[in-house]
């Protein structure tokens, strides 16, 4: 006969890089804590796999530009506990229509909040950036605090340092049940687990797990073509010539944004992808087969970026939890206080994903979040019910 299981401060169920923060925090703060992941770790299956991810202060809210003040200092504080690089500083080139609104949104959040940025103009633009057609009557900034994130190193680390703080790590089970209660009952095909709070971090599984215990969210997942592009002379846009991270508002091409990485990871190969996919089920993810996205990108990088060969040389698969104002859920399920939601982070979360874990955790603990949360409650989708503070 197997000895009981203990009941745990908290379990996490999803070890994706929102699940794998929480429990570090958790950890950090002596909470014993069980997290638990469907498939056998690492995996590239869900949302945060692959090497390198986009980390920029430049956002059009105010909240999530304070949010990332934090988030690099705690970024900061992970490189130092885990002894390895996870941020590269490269700058974030974003273009878009002089006179649209977001463009103009996103600069006069920077200037606002007093983010360190430099704007070009035309002349200055090809004279620093020879490599990229500036589109007529787009404006072009650099936020030089922005770069590069190492994501596969930096999920792999953080689980590392939550297992040196005492934490465990059940990987291959999958949580097929949740009893809600005062301590909460959390089942696998392997065990049966209980503690006195979830953390629920599932990624594009949300609304598989959350909708046997009642709550219901407008979340579409999204199936992402994650392009890579061959430099007609190798090494032109890569991160160590410091080619920045790029974001293109509004193109002639497309009707959302187009982004890319310098080439790094695969070197002579840049990615570029387009912001949005088709919509696709996490359990069926190569079954979408849709590449609409890929002829815009075509077009586009034809277009802008003329050191690369308009046909995309690898093509990998991610997935998006899209929420409908593209805003995080960050609550309390409204009818269980000790079970706390990590969702819909609709294509932007890594680069928040410390300060994310540190509000999932305030939020377990009952603790006044130290952040504002009213942007990422549910009851913006369901008036009546109840969330954070
Ligand atoms: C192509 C692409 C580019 C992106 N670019 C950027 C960027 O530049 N900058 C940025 O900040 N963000 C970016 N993002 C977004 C960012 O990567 C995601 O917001 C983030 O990874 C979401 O993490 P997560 O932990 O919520 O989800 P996931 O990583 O999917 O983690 C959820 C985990 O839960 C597990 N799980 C699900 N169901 C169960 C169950 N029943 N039992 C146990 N485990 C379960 C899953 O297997 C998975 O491991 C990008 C995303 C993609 C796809
Ligand atoms: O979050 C980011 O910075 C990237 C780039 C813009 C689109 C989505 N992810």
């Amino acid at each position: 006969l197997s000895p009981p299981s203990p009941v745990y401060d908290c379990i996490v169920v999803g070890a994706g890089i929102q699940g794998s923060c929480a429990a570090y925090h958790l950890a950090k703060n002596q909470r014993k804590t069980l997290l638990l992941e469907q498939f056998v770790l690492p995996h590239s299956r869900g949302s945060s796999h692959g090497q390198t991810r986009i980390i920029r202060k430049a956002y059009k809210e105010d909240f999530y530009a304070h949010m990332m003040e934090e988030s690099y200092e705690l970024w900061a504080q992970l490189e130092k506990e885990a002894g390895v690089q996870l941020c590269r500083q490269t700058g974030l080139l974003l273009m878009g229509p002089e006179t649209g609104k977001d463009y103009q949104l996103m600069k006069d959040a920077m200037q606002r909040n007093k983010l360190p940025l430099v704007i070009l103009n035309p002349e200055e633009f090809s004279q620093h950036i020879p490599n990229v057609n500036l589109t007529g009557g787009d404006g072009a900034l650099v936020d030089t605090t922005a770069g590069v994130l190492y994501a596969d190193r930096a999920l792999s680390a953080v689980q590392r340092l939550f297992q040196v703080l005492g934490g465990v790590i059940k990987d291959g089970q999958k949580v097929t049940d949740i009893k809600p209660g005062p301590v909460v009952t959390v089942t696998t095909a392997a065990a049966v687990y209980q503690a006195k709070s979830l953390v629920i971090t599932v990624g594009t599984w949300a609304s598989k797990v959350l909708s046997p215990i009642g709550l219901n969210l407008p979340l579409q997942v999204l199936k992402i073509n994650v392009c890579y592009w061959k430099e007609k002379v190798a090494g032109s846009y890569s991160v160590n010539r410091r080619f920045p991270c790029f974001i293109q508002l509004e193109s002639q091409e497309a009707s959302h944004d187009i982004y890319g990485l310098p080439s790094n990871e695969y070197p002579g190969l840049m990615k570029v992808c387009y912001h949005t996919g088709s919509e696709t089920d996490p359990d069926d993810r190569d079954g979408q087969t849709d590449r609409s996205d890929v002829e815009i990108l075509k077009r586009y990088v034809s277009r802008c970026f003329p050191g690369l060969v308009p046909v995309p040389a690898v093509v990998e698969s991610c997935m998006y939890t899209v929420t409908p104002d593209l805003h995080f859920v960050l609550d309390y399920h409204p009818a269980h206080r000790n079970i706390v939601i990590g969702a819909g982070f609709s294509g932007h979360g890594f680069k928040f994903a410390p300060v994310v874990g540190k509000v999932l955790y305030e939020l377990t603990m009952g603790q006044v979040p130290s952040h504002d949360l009213s942007p990422f409650r549910i009851g913006r989708f369901q008036p009546h019910a109840g969330s954070a503070q």
